[in-house]
């Protein structure tokens, strides 16, 4: 019984992520606990939930705090002003401000609730301290004509690996980050097969740098990324990546 409930749960979970890109569908048996909860990404992704209790709008942290550094506000103001504005209708502006929640499940409509009910300590782990600014600060601008995402990153305190710099492995976690909100958009359900990372100079800590990710080629389910870090005004070169993503069946997921 239980485990029923979970099942259904974690395919309304899934269905939401699904949702940004319909025609993955078909890796999806139906199911029957949509009507219950159903879910809604508008064109700007932004979550629209016909849920009851407008408190249980999940917190949408690619929005601005003020631990962001005048440079991170220039770019994210830049960014910004290339995306559909708000009450604009539909826009033909290339560019959406991806939202950005401490876990996947709160896409879903009634996700916050969802998400106290399945794993409720779980975070993405982007997104799981409480100081603002103290680690991964970011916000992810998605290009739907040209298949690519640009996120604003400003790397906080607590990714120090050598003395002043940032960790690779947060390198890596936000290039995972970024390449994987894109093959999101393009592909639903995905995991990460494989990444291959160059470092090829050091990101001072406290810094912004931006990470573009751009889709290489798409063949069934295999989805190939390229990924560069650069520094803010694009003059320095500090990583390139390529990923591999694989899109899944929930039964991947759910099955172990
Ligand atoms: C808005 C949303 C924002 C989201 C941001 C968060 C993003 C975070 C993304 C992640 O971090 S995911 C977590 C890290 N990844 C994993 O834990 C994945 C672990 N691995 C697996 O679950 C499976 O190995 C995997 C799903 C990747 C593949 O298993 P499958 O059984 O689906 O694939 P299969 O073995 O049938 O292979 C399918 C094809 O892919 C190829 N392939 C599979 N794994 C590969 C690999 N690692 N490298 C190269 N090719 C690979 C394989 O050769 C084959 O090619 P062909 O069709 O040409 O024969």
């Amino acid at each position: 019984m239980f485990r029923r409930a979970v099942t259904a749960l974690c395919y309304t979970a899934a269905r939401a992520l699904l949702a940004l890109r319909p025609h993955v569908h078909r890796h999806l048996p139906s199911v029957r606990t949509a009507p219950l909860l159903g879910f809604n990404l508008d064109s700007r992704w932004s979550v629209t939930m016909t849920w009851p209790f407008s408190s249980f709008q999940p917190h949408d942290y690619s929005l601005p705090n003020p631990s962001w550094s005048p440079e991170m506000m220039r770019l994210y103001d830049h960014y910004n002003s290339l995306c559909e504005q708000e009450g604009g209708g539909k826009s033909k502006a290339p560019w959406v401000r991806m939202p950005s929640y401490n876990r996947l499940l709160k896409y879903a409509k009634g996700g916050q609730c969802l998400s106290k009910m399945v794993q409720a300590k779980a975070r993405l782990f982007t997104r799981n301290m409480k100081e603002e600014g103290a680690s991964f600060e970011y916000v992810v601008f998605l290009n739907k004509q040209e298949k690519m995402c640009t996120c604003i990153f400003q790397a906080g305190h607590l990714l120090e690996g050598p003395p002043g710099y940032v960790h690779g492995g947060a390198i890596a976690t936000i290039i995972d980050t970024v390449a994987g909100a894109l093959t999101t958009y393009l592909g639903g359900l995905v995991m990460t097969a494989n990444l291959t990372i160059n470092y090829r100079s050091p990101i001072p800590l406290g810094s912004v740098v931006l990470v573009h990710s751009l889709l290489e080629k798409m063949e069934e389910r295999k989805i190939l990324i390229f990924c560069q870090v650069t520094s803010s005004d694009g003059s320095k070169l500090h990583t390139e990546a390529t990923g591999l993503f694989l899109s899944i069946s929930l039964g991947h997921l759910i099955g172990g």
